[in-house]
């Protein structure tokens, strides 16, 4: 199949001063607000909020299916915001996209759904089979090239989606909340073939997700958004193991990563346990080990009463609580060490 892996490079995707507002005199509202983001050629970018965030409305700024109100958003080196949509229409093929609820053609065969994306991009029916051929072996699904969309499971279904997606080969995929709509067996199986369209054919993907564990397994870098604006963005790995988050950030990133005890849950472990109770967040777990090992030589007890240990696509990374017990100074002084091993955020009383 096509292109090896690109590194990171040109930027392919660049949002400046993006805002879209929905609405008319009365009530305005304002879907993305002053977004500014570069994704590059070869990377995989996850935006990450709640519902009613903006993401959609951003993803769909991509493609041209939205206009932004102001700023410019530029893909593939055209300004897709000022295109007419004549002109918008060869820059979609090079733009896949796959769809939460799949968008699949019910009436037409796995191989048929990929075949018509092949001819609405204009290949020529000559090449058309070989190459449905070929897509449906890259997803898995040489074997339900016959099959009906309703006799697939909800993972083979959306990697019809990818399949049709990448029909023209494009250079960039969206994939809007593309896991969202199946069981935490199938998406994984979903993940892994997205992930290799990015290795693999070197295809630059933004994904578009409520779900943490999407952003975790796939993405190289991350934009947090919250009512519409980015609060907090940057390599995955930072947002996971970083203990401060911005303000917008903390909300989103403290709910869905449950990383560390919120206050009802520390108030608890504080009454079983007391002594003082400091999350540190680890990426150098062996670090982390080392010191723990030692508390005994400090005249510390130590618990560890929250989290562990996860992995994002490239390295591994922790975010452990743990309640400490002994004289007041010898805490102080593993607390200390504990910091430099990893950082250190003392859970709030
Ligand atoms: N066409 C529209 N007309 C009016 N308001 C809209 C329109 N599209 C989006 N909005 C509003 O803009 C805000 C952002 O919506 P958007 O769908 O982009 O968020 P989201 O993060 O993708 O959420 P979800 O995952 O629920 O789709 C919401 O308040 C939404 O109601």
């Amino acid at each position: 199949m096509a292109a090896a892996h690109t590194a990171a490079g040109e930027p392919v995707i660049v949002f400046d001063s993006v805002s879209r507002e929905f609405g008319g005199k009365g009530r305005v509202v304002r879907a993305v607000d002053d977004v500014s983001l570069t994704v590059h050629r070869g990377e995989v970018f996850g935006v990450i909020g709640f519902s009613g965030a903006g993401k959609s409305t951003l993803i769909r700024m991509i493609n041209g299916l939205e206009k932004p109100t102001s700023g410019t958003v530029t893909v593939l080196g055209q300004q897709v915001s000022h295109l007419s949509e004549a002109k918008l229409r060869p820059l979609r093929t090079r733009i896949g996209m796959v769809f939460q609820q799949f968008n699949l053609m019910t009436s037409r065969t796995v191989a048929g759904n990929v075949n018509y994306a092949l001819a609405t991009a204009g290949w020529p029916r000559a090449t058309r089979k070989a190459r449905v051929a070929e897509l449906l072996d890259f997803v898995g699904l040489a074997d339900k090239a016959r099959h009906y969309p309703e006799q697939l499971s909800g993972g083979q279904k959306q990697r019809v989606g990818i399949a049709r997606a990448l029909a023209a080969e494009p250079e960039v995929l969206l994939a809007d909340e593309a896991t969202s709509a199946l069981d935490p067996s199938t998406t994984g199986e979903v993940l892994s073939v997205l992930r290799r369209v990015n290795e693999e054919l070197g295809v630059t993907i933004v994904a578009i997700t409520h779900e943490m564990e999407v952003i975790r397994s796939i993405a190289d870098r991350v934009a947090v958004m919250d009512s519409g604006r980015i609060v907090e963005s940057g390599p995955v790995y930072d947002l996971f193991s970083n203990p401060e988050h911005a303000e917008g950030a903390a909300s989103f990133v403290a709910t869905a990563l449950k990383d560390r005890p919120n206050r009802e849950e520390a108030a608890r472990i504080r009454a079983r346990t007391g002594g003082r109770l400091v999350t540190v967040s680890l990426k150098d777990s062996a670090a982390v080990g080392r010191v723990l090992g030692h508390a005994a030589g400090y005249g510390v007890e130590f618990e560890i009463v929250h989290g562990g240990m996860s992995a994002t696509k490239d390295s591994s990374y922790g975010v452990l609580t743990v309640a400490l017990n002994g004289d007041e100074q010898s805490v102080q002084r593993f607390i200390e060490n504990l910091g430099a091993a990893g950082a250190l955020k003392e859970v709030a009383a």
